[in-house]
């Protein structure tokens, strides 16, 4: 079984529906199951620390969960057109991985979820790409083949699937958004099979 790591990080629970749907997708792939984490929130207080275990919802991830992965879908809201703090605290601390090049080779794609229609997802979803592509991973988007992603009038972006939550973030997922979820996490579990990474 190959082990693909969906990665988040969620304020009112968006993203983290977009991140299910992506790993409904990674597991319609035979030989593929999805190991979904998420990322503790960070504080302004420097002493402030946070229970080692979330009170509820998927565990906080560690180096240990990209480096047994063979791809990587990582998440986060938008903030200012930006990934969250939260996750990029968590990349920030990946230089290892970085140095022993432990992630190079590996394939990954991302997504977001933004409060209005034009408020930043693709410059968002650039933002995650970023740091990944420094690690030498290889980035899936999503092909125009997916027809939603023509005829959506919600969320979906060729750099990666998105979500309009509106401005109380409480708007459901729209159908195109969720089979480019969807279709965005088989994708990623088909393309890390065909490659066959070795994560031992
Ligand atoms: C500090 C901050 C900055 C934000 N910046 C943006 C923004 O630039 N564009 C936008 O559309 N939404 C923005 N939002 C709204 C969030 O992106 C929205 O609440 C999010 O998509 C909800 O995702 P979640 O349910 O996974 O937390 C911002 C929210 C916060 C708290």
């Amino acid at each position: 079984m190959t082990d693909i790591l969906v990665l988040y990080y969620s304020r009112f629970g968006n993203t983290a529906r977009m991140a299910r749907e992506i790993a409904h997708g990674i597991e319609s792939v035979d030989g593929a199951r999805a190991r979904v984490r998420t990322v503790a929130p960070v504080s302004t207080v420097c002493e402030a620390t946070h229970d080692a275990i979330p009170e509820e919802g998927p565990p906080y991830a560690d180096h240990n969960d990209l480096s047994e992965c063979a791809g990587l879908a990582l998440g986060s809201p938008t903030r200012f057109g930006n990934m969250a703090a939260p996750l990029k605290y968590f990349l920030d601390g990946t230089g290892d991985l970085w140095a022993s090049g432990g992630l190079i080779d590996r394939p990954f794609t991302v997504f977001t979820s933004t409060a209005s229609l034009h408020g930043g997802q693709e410059t968002t979803l650039i933002s995650m790409a970023l740091p990944l592509i420094h690690h030498g991973m290889i980035y899936l988007g999503l092909p125009y083949s997916e027809p939603e992603l023509t005829s959506t009038t919600s969320g979906g972006t060729p750099y990666g699937a998105s979500h309009t939550a509106g401005g109380d973030s409480q708007q459901p997922l729209t159908d195109a958004e969720r089979k480019l979820c969807r279709a965005q996490g088989k994708r990623l579990a088909n393309t890390a099979l065909k490659l066959g990474t070795d994560v031992r």
